[in-house]
């Protein structure tokens, strides 16, 4: 039967949600397209508050990884917006003028920061707090600049607040009522919050209207309008969302707020339906994850045609993400003539809890230093139990294990998630779940805010009881309990040599594994046994599939080998001609020396290397990168020896290694280390009569400066102590850690002496000869298969954006 078609509009958190519904309920009955605007595979937006506050990293917020696009067959278009839509015809326009057709379209547009319309709003250090370019920018501001100002004290204004002021800023909060997160709480816990925050080091500037962002290019400070002005190097904007509803009106789809919405998330026009921060249904727009997966499920199900009864509309919970901070509201927060309230203010511990009650049921709840209730609340709302259902378990002494045991099955551990106590307990019993990240990847739970975290994490050891203690070491990933030692002991042990049979005999919970481990094991398995191990390139990342690093517009970069950095004329006239023919959008000096063609068109890639006929520059790969050199004793008055006839032999020597993570190395021949060295993995420097050797060094997310790791005479000593220590790496580093990682792990020390032992050396060094003996160029390796061009070149349909 012809798969029907999907197309998805927005590559958010709502619009995936919906989409892992739609495959749970009908694995293979559609074809699905995504169009997101941003370049990025889906991420958890909520979690930009934790890496503003420096709790994670950008890199560690994707929910959904490219290869999870691929592996479900979805065709993902990063960095690409709709901007038609036909609904005559059922074909939606993309900014790159491409046109897909459609038998059902979900619009998950999203929302946009409000931004008051301020004089100056245009002037640089002024942003709203919604995607990665937002946070990467604070992050960035905040290394230059001191003071910051928030203008918003809701949700969104005290997370970011409290990031600024980790990152080192002195932070003013401008509020235009007099409490603050007035939306979610009454007044006695917005004061409770109010001095909390202030005790971090927040200040407030309550009841201020913004008049105008002064300054001349860059903004200098915030005019009110009672006259008064305070400074500012930075201003945030958290004063709201608005839904993104210009594509749908323009597309003669009705819209209010957000896009209108019926119960089964249909909109007003055949066969296009909404969900997410866009939508409304029942006069209502939601800016919360529970609500918006609510709606995925809902109508995934209409999608694949199974009856429901769909969305009814949904009761609101918040928790504020700062630490130290426990704030929790739920429904009502407000008494009135109806509405009673039952209450418990304890001055003394700071803590104040606020239950109300209409007609005797519980419709709401403010809790302010003790929120443990705040889940079993939420589910006393959500069924409209009476107060007394409340009052007769009052369990404000439980913690842990005690609090799991006494909570009835059907109460929702994880409210972003909806994940209730029985369904987390059922998958732990019959799955054999013994570890929180295969709780969570089985059912979802703590997959969003993380707030649910520590409860998942009681739960599941109430459940397995002893077998917890002893599962909780750091598995591979959620397909198994055994960690990367254990695995690797184990193939050594049986003679296991291919990742299936690995998944097979050691019982992996997947049959297929995952995108996480597959890579893994196949390196694990090739560093093992490098002369007999078949790589497995279906096992590996997309860049070194293709072995061309895919950018987000769907193009791919070319980068040649150029030993040491160093080139010559006619490298450069056939760069050039390529270039030229190939219509290379721009051609880029990398910081390792080298040159990047960007913006090659996937079918060109074997050409442009067929009339290149240089070797692979590996940009893609995970093994060695680039050798950068300084100009050395040739050319320099301060050089003491000849770095580039080094930094050449070591490139030619190590080329086409493979690692558990990319590796960049560099010589210089005198203390001013021209090359960096202080920043590489492998950093050599040479002194009047030695080298000094640092390693572990990193200039990425994690910087890290390197550490010296040995002192040698001669080139040939540099070589074997690189090849040492970096064999070492190979065969200890769990896959994907850089060196810097792996050094900070093991410590200096431990590799010094390592290394030291004659004996050891000598056999690293052996075994790291053995691995090299069978390298091949990356490039050649393709143009020498048919098989492999067809395959991967011209006829894929591989998902643009890099990994
Ligand atoms: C810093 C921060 C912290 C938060 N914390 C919490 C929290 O603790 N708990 C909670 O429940 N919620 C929280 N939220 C809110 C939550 O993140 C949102 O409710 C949720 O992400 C909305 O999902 P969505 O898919 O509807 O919209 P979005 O996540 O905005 O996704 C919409 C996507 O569609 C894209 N798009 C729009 N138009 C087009 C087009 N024409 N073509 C292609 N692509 C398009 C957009 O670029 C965007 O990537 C937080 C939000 C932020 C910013
Ligand atoms: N922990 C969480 O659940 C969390 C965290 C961050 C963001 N979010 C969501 O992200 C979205 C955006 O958050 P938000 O806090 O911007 O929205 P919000 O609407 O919840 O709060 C905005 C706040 O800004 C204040 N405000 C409005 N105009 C102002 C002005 N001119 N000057 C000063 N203050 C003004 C309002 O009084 C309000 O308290 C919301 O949907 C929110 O639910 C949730
Ligand atoms: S590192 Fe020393 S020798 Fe090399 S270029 Fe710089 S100054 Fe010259
Ligand atoms: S409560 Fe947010 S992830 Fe569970």
């Amino acid at each position: 039967m012809k798969k029907q078609k999907i197309v998805l509009i927005g590559n958010g958190m709502a619009g995936i949600r919906a989409v892992e519904e739609i495959l749970k309920l009908a694995p293979n009955r559609f074809k699905i397209t995504v169009f997101g605007s941003e370049p990025y595979p889906n991420y958890n937006r909520i979690q930009l508050s934790k890496v503003l506050q420096g709790d994670t990293e950008v890199a560690d917020i994707t929910l959904n990884t490219w290869e999870w696009y691929e592996e479900n067959g979805i065709l993902l278009y990063p960095g690409e917006t709709v901007i038609e839509i036909d609904t005559d015809n059922q074909i939606v326009s993309t900014d790159k003028k491409r046109q897909v057709k459609y038998d059902k379209l979900i619009m998950a547009t999203g929302s946009d920061p409000f931004m008051l319309p301020l004089p100056g709003i245009d002037k640089e250090g002024v942003t709203a707090f919604r995607n990665i370019k937002d946070c990467e920018l604070m992050i960035s501001a905040s290394e230059n600049y001191k003071k910051a100002v928030v203008i918003g004290g809701g949700l969104l204004g005290l997370e970011a607040a409290r990031g600024l002021l980790n990152l080192g800023m002195q932070v003013d909060v401008v509020h235009l009522s007099d409490c603050l997160m007035e939306r979610q709480l009454d007044k006695t816990a917005g004061k409770m919050l109010q001095k909390e925050l202030e005790n971090q080091g927040m200040n407030f500037l309550l009841e201020k209207q913004s008049a105008e962002i002064t300054g001349l290019d860059r903004v200098e400070g915030l005019k009110f309008k009672d006259g008064e002005e305070v400074k500012a190097d930075l201003v945030v904007m958290a004063v709201g969302i608005k839904p993104n509803v210009t594509l749908a009106n323009e597309s003669g789809i009705q819209v209010n707020r957000g896009i209108i919405v019926n119960d089964y998330l249909e909109t007003t026009v055949p066969n296009v339906f909404a969900v997410g921060e866009c939508a409304e249904h029942r006069e209502m727009v939601y800016g919360l994850v529970a609500p918006l997966y609510q709606q995925g499920l809902e109508m995934a199900k209409r999608i694949c045609g199974i009856d429901s009864e769909g969305y009814q509309g949904s009761v609101l919970s918040t928790q504020l993400k700062v630490s130290g901070v426990d704030v929790f509201s739920a429904g009502e927060i407000n008494e009135d003539e109806d509405t009673k309230s039952v209450r418990v203010f304890d001055d003394w511990l700071g803590v104040y809890k606020k239950v109300l009650v209409k007609e005797g049921k519980i419709t709401g709840a403010v809790l302010f230093g003790d929120t443990q209730d705040g889940t079993r609340l939420l589910s006393l709302i959500n069924k409209k139990a009476a107060i007394e259902e409340y009052m007769d378990n009052a369990r404000s002494e439980e913690t842990g294990l005690d609090l799991i045991a006494s909570m009835p099955d059907e109460e929702i551990i994880c409210g972003c998630n909806g994940v209730t106590k029985c369904s987390i307990v059922e998958a732990i019993n019959t799955q054999g779940l013994t570890t929180f990240e295969q709780v969570k990847g089985c059912t979802n739970a703590s997959r969003s805010c993380g707030g649910c975290r520590s409860l998942v994490t009681d739960l599941l050891a109430y459940t397995v009881g002893d077998a917890f203690e002893q599962n909780q070491k750091e598995s591979i990933c959620g397909c198994t309990t055994l960690s990367k030692d254990e695995v690797i002991e184990e193939i050594k042990d049986k003679g296991l040599s291919h990742t299936r049979e690995v998944m097979h005999v050691l019982g992996w919970k997947s049959e297929e594994g995952c995108s996480k481990c597959r890579p893994a094991l196949n390196y694990y398995l090739g560093m093992l046994n490098p002369l007999e191990y078949k790589d497995e390139k279906e096992s590996r990342y997309v860049n070194e599939r293709l072995r061309a690093n895919i950018q987000k517009d769907g193009t791919y970069g070319v980068v040649p080998r150029m030993y040491g950095g160093v080139t010559n004329s006619t490298d450069l006239r056939k760069i050039a001609d390529v270039a030229d023919k190939y219509d290379v959008k721009l051609i880029k000096v990398t910081g390792g020396q080298r040159i990047d063609l960007l913006g090659v068109k996937k079918e060109d890639l074997p050409s442009i290397w067929a009339e290149l006929d240089m070797p692979s520059g590996a940009a893609y790969s995970k093994g060695l990168r680039t050798v950068k050199t300084c100009v050395g004793a040739d050319f320099c008055r301060f050089g003491t020896s000849d770095s580039i006839g080094l930094g050449t032999k070591m490139e030619k020597k190590f080329e086409g290694m493979n690692a558990p993570h990319k590796v960049k190395m560099s010589v210089s021949a005198c203390p001013r280390n021209c090359a960096e060295g202080g920043i590489k993995d492998v950093g050599v420097i040479g002194l009047d009569g030695e080298y000094e050797i640092y390693v572990g060094g990193n200039a990425g997310t994690h910087m890290r400066q390197a550490d010296l790791l040995a002192k040698v005479k001669t080139e040939e000593e540099v070589i074997e102590m690189t090849a040492a220590f970096l064999q070492y790496y190979r065969e200890t580093a769990n896959y994907l850690d850089r060196t810097s990682v792996w050094v900070e792990r093991l410590g200096i020390e431990h590799i010094q002496t390592y290394l030291s032992d004659e004996k050891m050396f000598k056999e690293l060094n052996q075994r790291m000869d053995e691995s090299l003996s069978i390298v091949q160029d990356g490039w050649k390796e393709v143009l020498e298969s048919e098989t492999m061009v067809r395959d991967l070149y011209q006829n894929v349909n591989i998902p643009a954006g890099s990994n």
